[in-house]
C-alpha cells in the first residue's frame, strides 16, 4: 500500500459492523439448530475464514452484501479444520458451543495477531469447571463430556484475568448447560454484550453482560434469529484518530458512542474537538495543535489496547513527552520501531513506550506486524511528507473492511499495490502523487 501524505480527509465516513462481534456471533450461531441470520456484517478476511471454519463443521452460510444466514442444524463433525482456525483467534472460541452441541469438540489452538503468548487455559478451565475432560496434544485441544447426555455442567467459574474470548467461550457453553453458570470477573466488553444479545435473541437465559458478573440459566435448545450486529468501536477510532493527525473534518456513523469513552476522552485531551451529533454520529474536527498525554491500556471500560497502536502514531507528533503503557498483552508495541523509521521518536522498556512528539514525519517504507501496528502506519503515512509504502496488509485485511476504499473516499492520496511492486517500487520513495489514485 502507498500513501501520500499531508492530504487533509474531508467527508463522511460509513462504520462496519464490529470484527469481534461479527467473528464470535458467528460461532454463537453454532448453538442453535434453526435458521441465524446476522446483519451488518463486516467485510473481512478473518470473516471469511471463520465461515470456511463453520462450512467445514457442516454449517450452511449464504451471504449477501452485509447480511449472513447460517444454518448449523445438520453438524458433520466435532473437529474444526488446522490450517484455518490457526489463521485467526476467534475461531477457538467456536469451543465452547460445539461442545454444548455436541458434548465433544477437537479445536486447534488459535491464530490471530502475534501479540504475546495468548494462552487458552482460563477458557480450558472453565469448561473443566463445567464437566468437560480436556487434553491438548499435538496443537489441539481435544475435549469432550463424560456421561451418557454429553451435556454441560452450570458451575461458577472465576476468570483470573477478564479475558473477552474466556468469557464469550464460557458463556456460549453455558447457554445449553444443565443449570446455572456464574462467570465472576468477566468482560465487560461491548462485544461480550453483543455476543450476550444475540443467544439472548435465541432463548438463551443470560444476565448481567457488561458486568463483572453474568448469570446463564442454561435451556434445552435455542431457536432462530434475526440479529443487526453493533458498529465496530476499533474501526470508529482509527478513522477518528486519521482525521485528528492530518488535522481534519470529517462525519462518522453508526457509531455508538457509549462504546468509545475511554478513546473519545483521550483525543479531547489531546485537543481534538469532537461533537457528538444525533445518536449515532460523530463529527471530528481539526485541533489547533496536538498535546501530549499518557496512556495505559485496560480492560473495558479502560482504554482498548486495540486502539494503542493507532494513538501512538497520533502522539509522535504531538507537542510533548507521552508514556503509553501496554498493560493487556506483553508483546504489543512492536510498531514503535516502524514508527521511527518514519521520523517518530519513540523509546521503549518493557511494555512501555516513551514517545517524544517531533514536528514532522517523513514517508518511509515500513513493515505492519500486526493488525493494529498497520493501522497505525497508515495513520502515520496519512501525515508524513512524502510516500509511505506499508507491507503487511494481509494484516489490514483481517480486520478493516476496505480501509484504503473509505479512506480515498475521504480524500486520502492511498494506493493499493501487491507487495511484490511495492518492493519494486521502493528506492523512488519521495515520487509525488499521482494526479488520481483508484483502487
Ligand atoms: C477476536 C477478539 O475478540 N479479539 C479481541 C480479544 O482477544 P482475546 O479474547 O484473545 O483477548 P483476552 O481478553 O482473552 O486477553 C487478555 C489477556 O488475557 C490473557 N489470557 C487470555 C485468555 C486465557 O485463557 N489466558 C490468558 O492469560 C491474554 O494473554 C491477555 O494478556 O480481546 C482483546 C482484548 O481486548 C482484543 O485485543 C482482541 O482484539
Ligand atoms: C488483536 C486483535 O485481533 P485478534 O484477537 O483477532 O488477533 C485486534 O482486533 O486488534
Amino acid at each position: 500500500m502507498q500513501i501520500w501524505g499531508g492530504h487533509p480527509l474531508r467527508g463522511h465516513v460509513n462504520i462496519s459492523g464490529a470484527k469481534n462481534s461479527a467473528l464470535v456471533i458467528m460461532a454463537g450461531a453454532l448453538l442453535c439448530s434453526g435458521d441465524c441470520r446476522i446483519r451488518n456484517v463486516p467485510l473481512l478476511a478473518d470473516v471469511e475464514r471463520m465461515g470456511q471454519v463453520l462450512s467445514a463443521l457442516g454449517v450452511r452460510l449464504t451471504r449477501e452484501g452485509d447480511i449472513l444466514d447460517v444454518n448449523a442444524s445438520e453438524l458433520i463433525t466435532s473437529k474444526a479444520p488446522y490450517e484455518l482456525v490457526t489463521q485467526l483467534r476467534a475461531s477457538f472460541f467456536a469451543i465452547g458451543p460445539i461442545l454444548a452441541r455436541l458434548g465433544i469438540a477437537q479445536m486447534p489452538l488459535p491464530g490471530g495477531c502475534a501479540i504475546g503468548a495468548r494462552p487458552v487455559d482460563l477458557h480450558v478451565r472453565g469448561l473443566q469447571a463445567m464437566g468437560a475432560e480436556v487434553q491438548i496434544e499435538h496443537g489441539i485441544c481435544n475435549a469432550y463430556v463424560p456421561g451418557a447426555n454429553g451435556r454441560l455442567k452450570g458451575a461458577k467459574i472465576y476468570l483470573d484475568t477478564p479475558s473477552v474470548g474466556a468469557t464469550e467461550t464460557l458463556m456460549m457453553a453455558a447457554t445449553l448447560a444443565d443449570g446455572e453458570t456464574i462467570i465472576e470477573n468477566a468482560a465487560r466488553e461491548p462485544e461480550v454484550v453483543d455476543l450476550a444479545n444475540f443467544c439472548n435473541s435465541m432463548g438463551a437465559k443470560i444476565y448481567g453482560a457488561g458486568t463483572s458478573t453474568i448469570t446463564i440459566t442454561g435451556v434445552s435448545q435455542l431457536h432462530s434469529t434475526d440479529y443487526s450486529i453493533i458498529p465496530d468501536r476499533i474501526e470508529t477510532g482509527t478513522f477518528l484518530v486519521a482525521a485528528a493527525i492530518t488535522r481534519s473534518e470529517i462525519t462518522l456513523s453508526p457509531v455508538a458512542s457509549d462504546h468509545l469513552i475511554p478513546v473519545i476522552a483521550k483525543l479531547r485531551d489531546i485537543g481534538v474537538p469532537i461533537i457528538e451529533e444525533g445518536t449515532d454520529c460523530l463529527r471530528i474536527l481539526p485541533a489547533e495543535s496536538l498535546k501530549a498525554t499518557d496512556i495505559d491500556t485496560l480492560p473495558h471500560p479502560g482504554f482498548p489496547t486495540d486502539m494503542q497502536a493507532p494513538f501512538m502514531s497520533l502522539l509522535a507528533l504531538a507537542e510533548g513527552d507521552s508514556i503509553i503503557n501496554e498493560s493487556v498483552f506483553e508483546n504489543r508495541l512492536r510498531h514503535a520501531s516502524e514508527l521511527n523509521r518514519l521520523g517518530a521518536d519513540i523509546r521503549v522498556k518493557g511494555n512501555t513506550a516513551f514517545v517524544r512528539g517531533v514536528s514532522v514525519l517523513s514517508g518511509a517504507p515500513v513493515i505492519g506486524t500486526d493488525l493494529r501496528a498497520s493501522a497505525a502506519l497508515v495513520i502515520a503515512g496519512l501525515a508524513a511528507e512524502g510516500k509511505t509504502t506499508i507491507q503487511g496488509l494481509r494484516h489490514l485485511d483481517r480486520g478493516y473492511d476496505r480501509l484504503d476504499m473509505k479512506l480515498q473516499q475521504l480524500g486520502a492520496r492511498i494506493l493499493r499495490v501487491n507487495e511484490a511492486s511495492a518492493d519494486a517500487e521502493l528506492p523512488n520513495n519521495n515520487s509525488n502523487p499521482p494526479a488520481s489514485v483508484s483502487l
